[in-house]
């Protein structure tokens, strides 16, 4: 029996016209039912236009985009755009009624055949994201963070088959978007909801994607398990995008020990080893930037400088001489 895809993109082209061609450049991508799949780019890459074409929110220019092997319909052929059994949450939560409680801004979305069924499912959709403290509330009141979690919980009362995920964290503040990300990853655990999110955030992607796809300039650069992707990107685009890291020439490389016959060399922050004895030429201590847990050393020789990641804080100063050797490097 052949299986038909959940959700799946072929060969699918978006162009706005400009100066610069831009938009999505024949993309296929299936969706894995049950996962969360994030999408990650530089700005401009085309990532939202990729989710508005899966919800049906723009038409392709060509090929097409399939929902349980079926054609999703462009806003041309239907009188209200988007798909039924996708939701979408954007960065903007301009839908919400400011005037009326969270409760009522989720249940709305719930017929009133069964009143039983429309309280259980809110108040089960407030506890998933935990969000019960916030129920009486208007929405005129709450923060900008709390308000994107209200537009999350709309649309995850109606139980989609498939959540849309736009940037919708970038408002929640550090402590409280570990704890939706978490909340979230559970709910597709539990329920086996699939979940396409697009980020700029590396943080973000790594730790909640099953699968991660990167974007450039509207095209599908790789994808693949977000440790992998990590650890062996096949592009320095993906490297740059996943990893704060050092790009230097295959020269410079050398001062830290890299011997490569290739010309770019990526090395992350944390993949040097800072000694303070040296042999030779010395790197030079410019900055040592507090960074909570560790701390992050700007550190010079010549007119090269590099960063790298230290745990042993306060060790070091500016000014001090120190030796630099990579144990690990990535080569383009
Ligand atoms: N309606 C439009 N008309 C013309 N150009 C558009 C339109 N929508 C998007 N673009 C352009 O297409 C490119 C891709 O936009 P898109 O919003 O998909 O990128 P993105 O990766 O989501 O960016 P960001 O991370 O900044 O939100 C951008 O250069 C954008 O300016």
């Amino acid at each position: 029996m052949i299986k038909t895809s959940l959700l799946k993109a072929n060969a699918v082209s978006k162009l706005y016209p400009g100066e610069r061609t831009t938009g999505v450049k024949n993309v296929t991508l299936d969706i894995k039912p049950g996962e969360i799949t994030a999408v990650i780019g530089a700005s401009g890459s085309g990532k939202s236009t990729l989710l508005k074409l899966f919800f049906g929110l723009i038409s392709p220019d060509k090929g097409e985009i399939r929902f349980k092997g079926d054609r999703v319909w462009g806003p041309e052929e239907k009188l209200i755009p988007g798909h039924d059994e996708m939701k979408m949450v954007t960065q903007h939560t301009d839908d919400l009624n400011l005037f009326a409680k969270v409760w009522d801004n989720v249940a709305t979305l719930l017929p009133n055949t069964d009143l039983k069924a429309k309280k259980e499912k809110t108040d089960n959709v407030l506890k998933q994201l935990n969000m019960t403290h916030l129920a009486t509330r208007q929405v005129v009141d709450l923060s900008g963070g709390e308000k994107q979690r209200v537009a999350i919980a709309r649309a995850m009362v109606t139980q989609p088959t498939v959540l849309l995920l736009d940037e919708p964290f970038n408002q929640v503040d550090t402590s409280f978007r570990e704890a939706l990300q978490q909340d979230i990853r559970q709910v597709v655990k539990d329920t086996g909801l699939t979940v396409v999110m697009v980020s700029h955030d590396p943080a973000e992607v790594l730790s909640m994607a099953d699968e991660l796809v990167v974007i450039k300039d509207g095209e599908i650069l790789e994808k693949g398990q977000p440790r992998n992707l990590y650890k062996q990107p096949g592009h320095l685009y993906t490297a740059q995008l996943l990893a704060n890291c050092n790009v230097l020439t295959s020269k410079q490389a050398k001062l830290l020990g890299v011997t490569s016959k290739k010309e770019t060399i990526a090395i992350y922050t944390d993949y040097i080893d800072i000694t303070k004895s040296w042999v030779g030429k010395a790197w030079e201590v410019k900055q040592v930037m507090f960074k909570g847990f560790f701390e992050e050393l700007l550190v010079q020789q010549d007119n090269i400088t590099v960063r790298a990641l230290n745990k042993e804080q306060g060790k070091y100063k500016e000014g001090d001489k120190v030796n630099l050797k990579a144990w690990g490097y990535l080569e383009y």
